[in-house]
């Protein structure tokens, strides 16, 4: 069907922005505002839900909540240090919380009172990450939550002319706030936008449309999430013609596609995960928590993603004070020393095309080369993986990415070949197939 407002280009995007993007695989989540400060807790109640939406849980209003203003002072807000913990962690972008949906900003925008600089250090917090993060050579994308929980023309739908102009106004307020952080901070990257399910956007698809035009033509080459859009129809993510819109899929909320749907591989795709089970901002129960995710599962989450061609945006939530949790240096510590080992099976990689989902891991190739990756992430009770190739296809022989020596394997037939592994092997273990076509 024809559409205004539809996608605005078909296909993957190749310019060079967009390949650097693809090729990054891995970007750390950060959300970091008010809400950080109670975490999760309100008049001595804590609410389990996420520590974001206290406002929604605990049923503070925006004038009671505007008072945490007055305690934002961050003494242990470090960008410096922050930067260094991505580099650890071994991201190559961070995503930052620029305004969430309580609607403080992180940056001082001149449209609003509500923002750091009325906070006790009135330190503009994005100018300050997207220096130290950029200084490390990490690129920066900026989340902004289209909804708004603080701002009096916020409508959740329109069901009155008064309706209308007065979310005509908020529409109006969102899009100077963009055009204010494309022009404060021209050298972020992309824009991660969130708060888009309501009624009242999805109403509005030739905004989101027009929010994308402004972005890309003051930001050549700017990376914009799928989430933003919808088309005149109310269809959001791809448009009533079923085409994507915005840069890449990002509709993989604390989820992943399953590892064998290859499905997803016809696009860009970037799932964002948690932690903790369910919270984006520091939530104090975390600390204690027995329910958020092993490091190790984390790893595999990045593996998977991986192997079908995504990216993979792990959150982390500092403190109120600006400092993070032991929880969340650990899987720094082990995910960042994985990775700087075993790196070269996860950045510039995608699918192995012919290498069908094994069980026991994941497959992922390097988008240039074509080297083939066997990364073990369960190992039998027999120690024995068996991979089935693709056909007239030969393994010539196998490397342990993280040490280069040789694995030795057995040939059982022509399409099986079988290691043997250490069942006390650190996992995940990526090996490094050199495959051959045969010609018979
Ligand atoms: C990236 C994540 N998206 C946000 C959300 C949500 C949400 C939660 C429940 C129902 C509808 C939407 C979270 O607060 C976090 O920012």
């Amino acid at each position: 069907m024809p559409l205004m407002y539809g996608a605005q280009s078909e296909g993957r995007r190749d310019d060079e922005t967009m390949r650097r993007f693809r090729h990054d695989r891995f970007g750390q989540f950060i959300h970091w505002g008010l809400y950080s400060i109670p975490a999760g807790s309100w008049n001595g109640v804590t609410y389990d839900y996420a520590a974001e939406f206290l406002p929604q849980s605990a049923g503070i209003g925006p004038a009671r909540w505007a008072g945490l203003v007055d305690d934002f002072a961050a003494p242990e807000f470090d960008p410096e240090a922050w930067a260094s913990l991505a580099a650890d962690l071994g991201a190559r972008y961070v995503t930052v919380t620029a305004k969430h949906h309580d609607g403080f900003c992180l940056w001082p925008s001149s449209l609003t009172d509500f923002t750091v600089a009325a906070t006790p250090r009135g330190r503009d917090v994005i100018g300050e990450l997207v220096h130290a993060y950029t200084a490390r050579g990490i690129a920066v994308h900026l989340y902004y939550s289209v909804l708004d929980w603080h701002h009096p023309d916020w409508r959740y739908a329109i069901s009155s002319s008064q309706d209308e102009e007065a979310f005509d106004r908020y529409l109006s307020y969102a899009g100077e706030q963009l055009r204010e952080l494309a022009t404060r901070y021209p050298n972020v990257r992309g824009f991660w936008f969130d708060g888009t399910w309501d009624e009242s956007v999805k109403a509005n698809g030739r905004w989101s449309w027009e929010i994308e035009c402004m972005l890309k033509r003051l930001i050549p080459g700017a990376i914009v999430n799928s989430r933003l859009r919808a088309d005149e129809h109310g269809a959001r993510h791809r448009d009533s013609n079923g085409a994507l819109m915005g840069d890449y899929f990002s509709g993989f909320e604390r989820r992943l596609p399953d590892p064998w749907d290859r499905t997803v591989t016809a696009e860009d795709w970037e799932a964002c995960v948690t932690i903790p089970q369910n919270s984006w901002g520091y939530h104090a129960g975390a600390e204690v928590a027995r329910t958020h995710k092993h490091p190790l599962e984390l790893l595999e989450q990045l593996v998977q993603a991986v192997s079908l061609g995504g990216n993979l945006l792990l959150n982390f939530g500092p403190r109120g004070d600006g400092s993070f949790a032991p929880f969340e240096k650990d899987v720094v510590h082990t995910l960042g020393a994985w990775l700087e080992t075993n790196g070269a099976c996860i950045y510039g990689c995608g699918p192995a095309d012919g290498w069908d989902y094994p069980g026991w891991g994941y497959y992922t190739a390097d988008a240039e080369t074509g080297a083939v990756y066997a990364v073990v992430t369960r190992i039998p009770v027999s120690g024995a993986i068996a991979l089935q190739l693709p056909e007239r296809t030969r393994v010539r022989n196998a490397t342990a990415v993280a040490t280069g020596r040789p694995v030795p394997f057995a040939v059982r037939d022509d399409r099986t070949v079988r290691f043997e592994v250490d069942r006390a092997s650190v996992i995940p273990l990526a090996f490094a197939l050199e495959v051959e076509q045969r010609d018979d």
